[in-house]
């Protein structure tokens, strides 16, 4: 039985909890019996469920909650390099971190907190960091569950440095679905896309939708701010829209790559596909005092919603 929204208390709605490492998360719930589990352990949403309890987001059964392992689902962070193009580690060191909560973040817009339950963390670098991408940073996340259930991440970095630096990102999103066989993602064709199982070579993606029979790891440039990834066999969409990311990745590791990932099962490809928002392909760049702004806001819908109710 869901609560008026009216009277609910969105601050009594969040709640800190801590891992079985000892490792903060704060649980998000929403009046309907939404509920949404962020880790400071890389400002990593681990979980968002729907109000009838349905889990949202994969999380292999063999993942690893160490840090600094990053954990394998949920969204993990990618900044500031996505994939290992760069001299860091692979996906930058973000997701890696412990993270603060942030008490007193700078005003968001009104439409950002009202109607939500949410919880603001902060990422400084440490000493370490430093030595090995020597740009100092602020990089504040918002993570938020609205009335209806819809999960918002906000990220806000700002150059604190004397000196430009540039960055890449992705919400590098593990979505949950039944049988990644049956599963389509509608709204990247006719795209180019940097196809990393052929080192970056561009294509034009030539269906109408994407579909899976093997491993996929792209790059789409420029894509759509609405995305839907149609799950036929659970007859549910999730719809993505996001702002200031203007490209997207689409990963899956199928079956040889999966039994290569330690922290992966073997089987674990059929139910998971990452569907990221992201700014990749053209680093943004700060000067000092300048700040960037990326969002999503991940929605689930049933099936029967067709695109034209979605605005896609
Ligand atoms: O294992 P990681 O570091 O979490 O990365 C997962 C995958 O992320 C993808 O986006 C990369 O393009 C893949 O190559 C990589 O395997």
């Amino acid at each position: 039985m869901g609560h008026s929204a009216a009277v609910w208390d969105y601050k009594a709605a969040t709640e800190i909890t801590k891992d079985w490492n000892g490792i903060d998360q704060v649980v998000l719930r929403s009046p309907q019996g939404a509920s949404a589990r962020v880790s400071l352990h890389g400002g990593q949403v681990t979980s968002w469920r729907s109000e009838h309890g349905e889990e949202l987001l994969f999380t292999s059964s063999k993942a690893i909650f160490k840090p600094p392992k990053a954990i394998r689902g949920g969204i993990p962070i990618c900044f500031p390099q996505f994939g290992n193009g760069g001299s860091l580690e692979q996906h930058g060191f973000a997701r890696n971190k412990i993270w603060a909560i942030d008490d007193d973040p700078p005003p968001l817009r009104p439409n950002d907190s009202h109607g939500k339950s949410f919880v603001d963390l902060i990422l400084r670098p440490s000493e370490e960091d430093l030595k090995c991408w020597p740009h100092s940073f602020e990089f504040r996340l918002r993570v938020s569950l609205a009335t209806d259930g819809d999960l918002n991440l906000i990220s806000r970095i700002r150059n604190v440095y004397c000196k430009p630096f540039s960055f890449s990102f992705a919400y590098h999103t593990y979505f949950s679905v039944s049988d990644i066989s049956e599963v389509r993602i509608e709204g990247l064709e006719t795209l180019d896309y940097l196809d990393n199982l052929f080192q970056r070579e561009r294509f034009t993606e030539q269906g109408n939708a994407v579909t899976f029979e093997s491993e996929v790891d792209r790059v789409y440039l420029s894509a759509p701010n609405g995305i839907a990834i149609l799950d036929h066999e659970k007859k549910r969409t999730f719809v993505i829209r996001k702002d200031g990311l203007p490209d997207v990745v689409v990963w899956n590791p199928w079956e040889k790559k999966s039994k290569s990932m330690g922290d992966f099962g073997d089987e674990e490809y059929k139910q998971m596909v990452c569907v990221d928002g992201a700014a990749i392909v053209r680093p943004i760049t700060l000067k000092p005092g300048e700040e960037w702004t990326g969002r999503v806001q991940l929605k689930v819908v049933p099936s029967s919603f067709c695109s034209d109710h979605l605005g896609l």
